[in-house]
């Protein structure tokens, strides 16, 4: 065993291997040298005082433990959030990605306060006129008031058209009442609603002069900002517990003809005037879903990094972990010397960066048509929407995978909360769900890329990430494969218009049938979401390649080259998962896909040496890794045993329900 401040032998032999300089990679992976500096300064304001503050895992409190230790730190991290972080990012950058990690350090779990900062913020910026964020923007930031995003309620999530809360306008008093008329109208799931918030943002259907003008966003008091009581006419509580987000008091709301001022309608995109008259602004119907498009957009950088984090300790584990014998009485080999082990983590390493790029390219698409819609163009909303949309629900999806991968690969160990593999792997897997179920919002993007195929059909530029439909439109034969990246993306992206020509033939045939246009497009709905997934599949692999490309054009020879090797893996691994679609869409034979498969195997070997300086390239703290198996000393086992010593159940050598129960049971007759 190792002394305490020693660092496990194989890790460092592993990092002496490592031939490509780590900072390099650390700048590239944080969109430069700038990026790194300002990420590790936020780091150290917000990790400086010893972040976890836990005597006890969270995971041996009990609920109610958990809740109130959640919100204890909450407080803390939100004080330092507020009086030391947004100086250093400003207010504008106040949803930086970089500070929202930060809280991982705090929190294994969850923050009840985390749908205030990610959700009620960005929607009182989104969807309030100047005038209303002047009221409510600083009181939020400055945390005076609390809130959570009520939109989804116990009957509907996906379908929010089918929403059941009223809110209906009384020109008498200038006010808003809303109302739950049945059991599912209730508001269900909103983070933060259950026992922490003050306020929230309701979504309701919006009546004014005996119409009904579809669902809208309300900014409600709910609870007493003195006592915390729930204000007459709201009813108010916790969902119970469920699979992740135990610490994020996800709640239930009611409304019992609850009365609201008529400025609290968030006036942005539609207005009701005082005497009741409904006013339209917005120019695009869907305007009032910005803060989901904003969420999504910012999701695919969220499964990066929870990928970052898992696959980290993954490695970190496999090359401490010794396991079985290659030949009798050899050496037991670090397990990272597997094949089938690499095979599980490389693809992870890559997907995190593939994702990362993906990311910081779809954020920057975000802000151009942020800034578009501000001069009052919104032709770039449809392919943003469908963009975030398939990214959002392949990104989340592959991440949640391969997080669990990375539990196969830390064996039982992987099993233990304090891996923190369980935490990471709940907490991914809910973002497949919510924010869009990931085959609904598939076939948002389904819907998009049929209109682009009639487009391309009729001859029309279309827009840019469909621009290759133009090219394929005129091939029935199949695309000739190449076996290089280029070749690998083209045969994707052939891949992707022969799906959606598929769907488009097969929604024309059944309607030829007799079908009606909403049957033909349902019965091809499976056909529909491969196609959607196989077009952003196209996407990742074309901006990965490409901005991996770009990125590294002035790096050294060693790190232009890993990062190949890695880009190349990412690019083969998915060729070789889709060779039946590159059968049917392009003249690849058995033969290539033979050669794909060398080339796979070849790439593990090459990637092997460099895996641990690839992870450490993530440049993740401990603090905010949170794992017993994955820290930078790789201490595994003293972790695992250190660990035990602060479980509960092991404070008394004799367990009191000893007595209670096991003894009178032993000693009880059949
Ligand atoms: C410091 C900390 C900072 C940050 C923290 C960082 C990260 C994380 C932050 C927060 C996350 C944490 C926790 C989150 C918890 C989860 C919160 C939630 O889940 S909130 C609830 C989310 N709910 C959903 O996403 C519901 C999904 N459903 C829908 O979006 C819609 O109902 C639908 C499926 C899109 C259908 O809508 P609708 O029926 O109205 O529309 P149609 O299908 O008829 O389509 C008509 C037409 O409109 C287009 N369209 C639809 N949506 C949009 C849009 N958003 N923008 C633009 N256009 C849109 C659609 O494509 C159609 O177009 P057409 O084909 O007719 O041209
Ligand atoms: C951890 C967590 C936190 C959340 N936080 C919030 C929050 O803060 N605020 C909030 O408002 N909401 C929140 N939600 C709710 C979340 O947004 C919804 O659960 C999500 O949008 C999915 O909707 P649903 O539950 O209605 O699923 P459903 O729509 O009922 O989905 C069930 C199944 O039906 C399928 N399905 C549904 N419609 C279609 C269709 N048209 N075509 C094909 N298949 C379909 C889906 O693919 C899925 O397989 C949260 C959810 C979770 C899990």
């Amino acid at each position: 065993m190792s002394s305490k401040k020693e660092i496990n032998e194989d890790l460092v032999n592993e990092r002496r291997k490592c031939n490509f300089n780590i900072q390099e990679v650390t700048h590239i992976i944080d969109g430069g040298v700038e990026n790194t500096l300002q990420r590790k300064k936020i780091e150290d304001v917000a990790l400086n005082g010893g972040a976890s503050l836990d005597d006890v895992p969270e995971e041996c409190m009990n609920l109610r433990e958990r809740y109130e230790n959640a919100l204890r730190k909450s407080c803390v991290y939100a004080n330092i959030l507020r009086n030391e972080l947004l100086e250093i990012t400003g207010i504008e950058n106040f949803g930086t990605p970089v500070i929202r990690r930060t809280g991982d350090a705090f929190f294994k779990d969850i923050s009840p306060f985390m749908l205030h900062l990610g959700m009620f913020v960005p929607t009182i910026m989104g969807q309030c006129t100047a005038e209303q964020q002047g009221i409510w923007l600083p009181k939020a930031l400055d945390m005076q008031i609390i809130g959570a995003y009520a939109q989804t309620e116990l009957g509907h999530g996906t379908f929010i058209r089918g929403l059941e809360t009223t809110a209906t306008y009384d020109p008498k008093t200038k006010e808003f009442i809303l109302y739950s008329p049945t059991i599912t109208s209730y508001k269900w799931w909103a983070g933060g609603l259950g026992r922490t918030a003050n306020h929230c943002i309701v979504v309701a259907q919006l009546y004014t002069q005996g119409k009904c003008h579809g669902v809208h966003p309300f900014i409600v008091q709910i609870r007493d900002l003195d006592t915390h009581m729930p204000l007459p006419g709201i009813k108010v509580g916790e969902i119970g517990p469920r699979m992740g987000f135990n610490t994020a008091d996800n709640g239930f709301l009611g409304f019992n003809h609850f009365r609201i001022p008529r400025m609290n309608m968030m006036m942005k995109n539609a207005q009701v005037l005082e005497d009741g008259t409904y006013v339209k602004v917005a120019r695009h119907g869907k305007l009032t879903y910005g803060t989901m498009v904003f969420v999504r957009v910012t999701l695919v950088n969220e499964a990066s990094f929870n990928l970052s984090k898992a696959v980290t300790i993954a490695v970190r584990y496999s090359a401490v972990r010794r396991q079985s014998e290659l030949r009798p009485g050899s050496a037991e080999p670090q397990i990272l010397d597997y094949p089938t082990q690499q095979h599980k983590l490389f693809i992870c390493i890559a997907t995190a960066h593939a994702f990362q790029l993906t990311a910081n390219w779809l954020w920057h698409t975000f802000t151009v048509v942020q800034a578009e819609m501000r001069k009052g163009n919104i032709d770039t909303l449809p392919e943003l929407h469908a963009l975030s949309s398939c990214l959002k629900a392949v990104s989340t999806s592959d991440a949640a995978a391969c997080i669990e991968q990375c539990r196969f690969a830390c064996g039982g160990h992987g099993y233990m909360m304090s891996s923190n593999l369980p935490y990471l792997y709940s907490f991914v897997a809910a973002t497949r769900t919510y924010e869009g179920d990931y085959t609904v919002l598939l076939l948002q993007t389904a819907r998009y890329l049929v209109k682009a195929w009639e487009q391309a059909e009729a001859k029309k530029i279309v827009t840019p990430t469909v621009a290759y439909l133009n090219r394929c439109f005129d091939t029935n034969e199949k695309v000739a494969w190449t076996n290089s990246p280029e070749g690998i993306i083209k045969s994707f992206q052939a891949i992707a218009a022969g799906k959606i020509s598929l769907c488009v033939k097969n929604i024309r045939q059944r309607i030829k049938t007799g079908m009606d246009y909403e049957d033909a497009w349902l019965m091809t709905t499976v056909q529909l979401v491969s196609a959607a997934e196989a077009h952003c599949r196209s996407m990742i692999l074309d901006t990965y390649w490409n901005e991996m490309q770009r990125l590294t054009k002035t790096s050294s020879d060693n790190v232009k080259m890993v990062l190949y090797q890695l880009t190349t893996l990412y690019l083969v691994y998915w060729a070789l998962e889709k060779s039946g679609d590159l059968l049917r869409y392009t003249s690849i034979t058995e033969g290539d896909i033979d050669l794909l498969q060398k080339e796979y195997e070849d790439l593990l070997v090459k990637i092997r040496p460099n895996a641990v300086g690839l992870v450490d390239a993530f440049d993740l703290r401990d603090e905010i890794l949170r794992s017993t198996l994955g820290s930078y000393d790789g201490r595994v086992y003293e972790r695992l045993m250190e660990e035990v010593q602060k479980n509960p159940l092991n404070k008394v050598p004799v367990d009191p329900s000893f007595q209670k129960y096991l003894k009178p049971f032993m000693k009880s007759k059949i």
